[in-house]
Protein backbone atom coordinates (compact mmCIF):
# COMPACT_ATOMS: atom_id res chain seq x y z
CA UNK A 1 0.00 0.00 0.00
CA UNK A 2 0.74 3.56 -0.93
CA UNK A 3 2.64 5.49 2.11
CA UNK A 4 4.76 8.89 2.73
CA UNK A 5 6.93 9.02 5.75
CA UNK A 6 9.04 11.88 6.58
CA UNK A 7 10.72 12.40 9.42
CA UNK A 8 12.90 15.67 10.24
CA UNK A 9 13.47 15.97 7.12
CA UNK A 10 15.48 18.87 5.99
CA UNK A 11 16.53 20.37 2.52
CA UNK A 12 19.39 23.07 1.85
CA UNK A 13 20.35 25.09 -1.27
CA UNK A 14 24.38 25.91 -1.02
CA UNK A 15 23.85 29.32 -2.65
CA UNK A 16 27.39 29.11 -5.54
CA UNK A 17 28.93 32.33 -6.77
CA UNK A 18 27.51 34.57 -3.48
CA UNK A 19 30.74 34.39 -1.59
CA UNK A 20 30.37 38.26 -1.18
CA UNK A 21 31.51 39.05 2.32
CA UNK A 22 28.70 41.20 2.76
CA UNK A 23 25.90 38.93 2.10
CA UNK A 24 27.86 36.44 4.99
CA UNK A 25 27.62 39.59 7.57
CA UNK A 26 24.14 39.74 6.60
CA UNK A 27 23.78 35.90 7.19
CA UNK A 28 25.33 35.93 10.82
CA UNK A 29 24.50 39.19 11.98
CA UNK A 30 20.65 39.26 11.79
CA UNK A 31 18.55 36.02 12.71
CA UNK A 32 18.08 35.29 9.27
CA UNK A 33 15.25 32.79 8.94
CA UNK A 34 16.19 31.18 5.70
CA UNK A 35 19.76 31.61 5.06
CA UNK A 36 22.62 30.61 7.61
CA UNK A 37 26.64 29.26 6.32
CA UNK A 38 27.22 25.53 7.05
CA UNK A 39 29.96 23.09 7.99
CA UNK A 40 32.12 24.30 5.34
CA UNK A 41 31.34 27.94 5.03
CA UNK A 42 29.24 27.99 2.18
CA UNK A 43 25.46 30.18 2.30
CA UNK A 44 22.68 28.16 2.51
CA UNK A 45 19.31 28.23 2.01
CA UNK A 46 17.02 26.05 4.36
CA UNK A 47 13.85 25.50 2.26
CA UNK A 48 12.70 23.01 3.96
CA UNK A 49 13.26 22.38 8.16
CA UNK A 50 12.55 19.20 9.79
CA UNK A 51 9.06 18.38 8.65
CA UNK A 52 7.31 15.29 10.17
CA UNK A 53 4.44 13.67 8.70
CA UNK A 54 2.84 10.46 7.47
CA UNK A 55 0.78 9.95 4.45
CA UNK A 56 -1.49 7.13 4.41
CA UNK A 57 -3.72 5.51 1.60
CA UNK A 58 -6.21 7.28 0.12
CA UNK A 59 -4.93 10.47 1.44
CA UNK A 60 -5.84 13.86 -1.31
CA UNK A 61 -3.15 16.40 0.60
CA UNK A 62 -3.12 19.98 -0.49
CA UNK A 63 0.54 22.22 -0.02
CA UNK A 64 -0.30 25.20 0.82
CA UNK A 65 1.90 28.54 1.22
CA UNK A 66 2.98 31.63 0.42
CA UNK A 67 5.84 31.77 -2.24
CA UNK A 68 8.97 30.70 -1.19
CA UNK A 69 7.29 28.75 1.74
CA UNK A 70 8.56 24.92 0.14
CA UNK A 71 6.04 23.66 -1.75
CA UNK A 72 7.65 22.71 -5.08
CA UNK A 73 10.71 21.67 -2.87
CA UNK A 74 8.66 19.46 -1.29
CA UNK A 75 6.74 18.03 -4.29
CA UNK A 76 10.86 17.70 -6.08
CA UNK A 77 11.83 15.80 -2.64
CA UNK A 78 9.00 13.66 -2.87
CA UNK A 79 9.51 13.03 -6.11
CA UNK A 80 13.48 11.93 -5.66
CA UNK A 81 14.78 15.22 -7.25
CA UNK A 82 16.55 16.81 -3.78
CA UNK A 83 18.20 14.48 -1.43
CA UNK A 84 17.30 15.45 1.80
CA UNK A 85 20.44 16.96 3.89
CA UNK A 86 18.94 15.26 6.86
CA UNK A 87 16.23 13.64 8.16
CA UNK A 88 14.85 10.22 6.58
CA UNK A 89 11.81 9.99 3.90
CA UNK A 90 9.91 7.15 2.56
CA UNK A 91 7.95 6.86 -0.26
CA UNK A 92 6.63 3.94 -0.84
CA UNK A 93 4.72 3.04 -4.37
CA UNK A 94 4.95 4.08 -7.80
CA UNK A 95 4.84 7.80 -8.23
CA UNK A 96 3.41 9.63 -11.40
CA UNK A 97 5.21 13.15 -11.02
CA UNK A 98 3.28 16.26 -12.62
CA UNK A 99 6.33 19.19 -11.32
CA UNK A 100 8.44 19.98 -14.59
CA UNK A 101 7.24 19.24 -17.67
CA UNK A 102 10.88 19.01 -18.77
CA UNK A 103 12.42 16.99 -16.34
CA UNK A 104 13.06 13.38 -17.84
CA UNK A 105 13.16 15.15 -20.79
CA UNK A 106 15.47 14.33 -23.80
CA UNK A 107 15.20 17.68 -25.64
CA UNK A 108 16.70 16.75 -28.53
CA UNK A 109 15.22 13.90 -29.03
CA UNK A 110 11.24 13.66 -30.32
CA UNK A 111 8.16 13.69 -28.31
CA UNK A 112 8.03 9.76 -29.93
CA UNK A 113 11.57 8.98 -28.77
CA UNK A 114 10.39 10.61 -25.24
CA UNK A 115 7.92 8.57 -24.78
CA UNK A 116 9.52 5.04 -26.24
CA UNK A 117 12.52 6.06 -23.78
CA UNK A 118 10.05 6.63 -20.58
CA UNK A 119 8.78 3.16 -21.14
CA UNK A 120 12.01 1.29 -21.48
CA UNK A 121 13.10 3.37 -18.48
CA UNK A 122 9.79 2.22 -16.42
CA UNK A 123 10.92 -1.17 -17.55
CA UNK A 124 8.27 -1.91 -19.99
CA UNK A 125 8.42 -4.77 -22.88
CA UNK A 126 8.91 -3.13 -26.24
CA UNK A 127 5.01 -4.23 -27.02
CA UNK A 128 3.72 -2.81 -23.76
CA UNK A 129 6.10 0.66 -24.81
CA UNK A 130 4.08 0.34 -28.25
CA UNK A 131 0.82 0.68 -26.68
CA UNK A 132 1.88 3.22 -24.80
CA UNK A 133 2.82 5.29 -27.33
CA UNK A 134 -0.44 4.82 -29.14
CA UNK A 135 -2.21 6.06 -25.73
CA UNK A 136 0.33 8.90 -25.18
CA UNK A 137 -0.26 9.81 -29.30
CA UNK A 138 -3.97 9.90 -29.01
CA UNK A 139 -4.59 11.55 -25.39
CA UNK A 140 -1.41 14.17 -26.44
CA UNK A 141 -3.39 15.82 -29.78
CA UNK A 142 0.38 16.21 -30.67
CA UNK A 143 -0.22 14.25 -34.50
CA UNK A 144 2.50 15.21 -36.66
CA UNK A 145 4.70 17.53 -33.64
CA UNK A 146 5.54 13.87 -31.83
CA UNK A 147 8.24 13.59 -34.75
CA UNK A 148 9.70 16.38 -33.92
CA UNK A 149 12.50 17.62 -31.27
CA UNK A 150 11.02 18.53 -27.65
CA UNK A 151 12.90 21.96 -27.92
CA UNK A 152 10.83 23.01 -30.67
CA UNK A 153 7.57 22.92 -28.85
CA UNK A 154 5.72 25.18 -27.31
CA UNK A 155 4.94 25.65 -23.59
CA UNK A 156 1.67 24.38 -23.69
CA UNK A 157 2.82 21.05 -26.56
CA UNK A 158 5.35 20.44 -23.18
CA UNK A 159 2.72 20.38 -21.05
CA UNK A 160 0.64 18.13 -23.35
CA UNK A 161 3.43 15.20 -23.63
CA UNK A 162 4.51 15.23 -19.92
CA UNK A 163 0.74 15.14 -18.89
CA UNK A 164 0.35 12.28 -21.13
CA UNK A 165 3.00 10.59 -20.42
CA UNK A 166 2.66 10.65 -16.71
CA UNK A 167 -0.84 10.26 -16.90
CA UNK A 168 -0.53 6.74 -18.92
CA UNK A 169 1.25 5.16 -15.87
CA UNK A 170 -1.80 5.25 -13.51
CA UNK A 171 0.71 5.98 -10.43
CA UNK A 172 0.14 4.67 -6.66
CA UNK A 173 1.30 8.18 -5.64
CA UNK A 174 0.58 11.20 -8.04
CA UNK A 175 2.52 14.44 -6.76
CA UNK A 176 1.18 17.39 -8.87
CA UNK A 177 2.10 21.42 -9.17
CA UNK A 178 -0.91 23.31 -9.59
CA UNK A 179 0.23 25.02 -12.82
CA UNK A 180 -0.11 21.65 -14.25
CA UNK A 181 -3.86 22.39 -14.22
CA UNK A 182 -3.47 25.34 -16.71
CA UNK A 183 -3.55 25.04 -20.23
CA UNK A 184 -5.79 25.37 -23.13
CA UNK A 185 -9.45 25.03 -22.56
CA UNK A 186 -10.07 22.18 -25.19
CA UNK A 187 -6.68 19.87 -23.59
CA UNK A 188 -7.79 20.58 -19.99
CA UNK A 189 -11.49 19.33 -20.34
CA UNK A 190 -9.89 16.10 -21.59
CA UNK A 191 -7.33 16.27 -18.94
CA UNK A 192 -9.40 17.32 -16.17
CA UNK A 193 -11.34 14.20 -16.86
CA UNK A 194 -8.42 12.07 -17.19
CA UNK A 195 -7.00 13.90 -13.74
CA UNK A 196 -10.20 12.93 -11.87
CA UNK A 197 -9.95 9.45 -13.07
CA UNK A 198 -6.34 9.53 -11.99
CA UNK A 199 -6.83 11.24 -8.91
CA UNK A 200 -9.59 8.43 -8.32
CA UNK A 201 -7.22 5.97 -9.23
CA UNK A 202 -3.94 7.09 -7.07
CA UNK A 203 -3.38 5.75 -3.48
CA UNK A 204 -2.05 9.38 -2.73
CA UNK A 205 -2.22 12.68 -4.43
CA UNK A 206 0.22 15.77 -3.22
CA UNK A 207 -1.00 18.87 -4.91
CA UNK A 208 0.90 21.99 -4.17
CA UNK A 209 -1.61 25.03 -4.85
CA UNK A 210 -2.54 29.06 -4.31
CA UNK A 211 -5.75 28.27 -5.31
CA UNK A 212 -7.72 27.69 -2.51
CA UNK A 213 -10.65 26.37 -4.40
CA UNK A 214 -8.80 23.49 -6.25
CA UNK A 215 -7.85 22.01 -2.40
CA UNK A 216 -11.07 22.41 -1.29
CA UNK A 217 -12.74 20.46 -3.95
CA UNK A 218 -9.83 18.10 -4.70
CA UNK A 219 -8.04 17.23 -1.39
CA UNK A 220 -9.09 16.18 2.33
CA UNK A 221 -5.87 17.26 4.15
CA UNK A 222 -3.69 20.37 3.90
CA UNK A 223 -0.19 20.53 4.83
CA UNK A 224 0.60 24.53 5.18
CA UNK A 225 3.94 25.39 4.95
CA UNK A 226 5.50 28.87 6.41
CA UNK A 227 9.24 29.44 5.66
CA UNK A 228 10.13 25.97 5.47
CA UNK A 229 8.37 24.68 8.27
CA UNK A 230 5.06 23.06 8.84
CA UNK A 231 2.69 25.77 10.56
CA UNK A 232 -0.77 23.47 9.84
CA UNK A 233 -1.58 19.95 9.10
CA UNK A 234 -4.90 18.67 9.24
CA UNK A 235 -8.25 17.98 7.68
CA UNK A 236 -8.66 20.73 4.72
CA UNK A 237 -11.60 22.61 6.17
CA UNK A 238 -9.64 23.25 9.37
CA UNK A 239 -6.27 24.04 7.60
CA UNK A 240 -8.22 26.67 5.24
CA UNK A 241 -10.31 28.30 8.44
CA UNK A 242 -6.71 29.44 9.32
CA UNK A 243 -5.05 30.19 6.82
N1 LIG B 1 17.61 25.59 -6.75
C1 LIG B 1 17.53 26.42 -5.72
N2 LIG B 1 18.63 27.09 -5.29
C2 LIG B 1 18.56 27.92 -4.23
N3 LIG B 1 17.46 28.16 -3.51
C3 LIG B 1 16.33 27.54 -3.91
C4 LIG B 1 16.29 26.64 -5.02
N4 LIG B 1 15.03 26.17 -5.16
C5 LIG B 1 14.31 26.75 -4.17
N5 LIG B 1 15.09 27.56 -3.41
C6 LIG B 1 14.67 28.34 -2.22
O1 LIG B 1 13.94 27.46 -1.38
C7 LIG B 1 12.82 28.13 -0.81
C8 LIG B 1 11.54 27.35 -1.15
O2 LIG B 1 11.25 27.51 -2.56
P1 LIG B 1 10.05 26.75 -3.28
O3 LIG B 1 10.22 26.96 -4.74
O4 LIG B 1 9.96 25.37 -2.76
O5 LIG B 1 8.78 27.57 -2.75
P2 LIG B 1 7.25 27.49 -3.18
O6 LIG B 1 6.46 27.38 -1.91
O7 LIG B 1 7.05 26.43 -4.21
O8 LIG B 1 7.03 28.93 -3.81
P3 LIG B 1 6.08 29.46 -5.01
O9 LIG B 1 4.70 29.48 -4.46
O10 LIG B 1 6.62 30.84 -5.22
O11 LIG B 1 6.29 28.56 -6.19
C9 LIG B 1 12.86 29.56 -1.34
O12 LIG B 1 13.50 30.36 -0.35
C10 LIG B 1 13.72 29.47 -2.57
O13 LIG B 1 14.43 30.66 -2.76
Amino acid sequence: MARILAERLSIEFPLYHVGARSLKKRVLSQAARRLRTDAANRVVVSALRDLEFTIGHGERVALLGHNGAGKTTLLRTLAGIYEPVGGRLLVEGEIGSLIDPAAGTDMDATGRENILLRGLFRGLSEAESQTMLAQVESFSGLGEFLDVPVRTYSTGMMLRLAFAMATVAEPKVMLMDEWFLAGDADFMRRARDRLAELVHGAEILVLATHNLDIARQWCTRAIHLEAGRIKADGPIDAVLANY
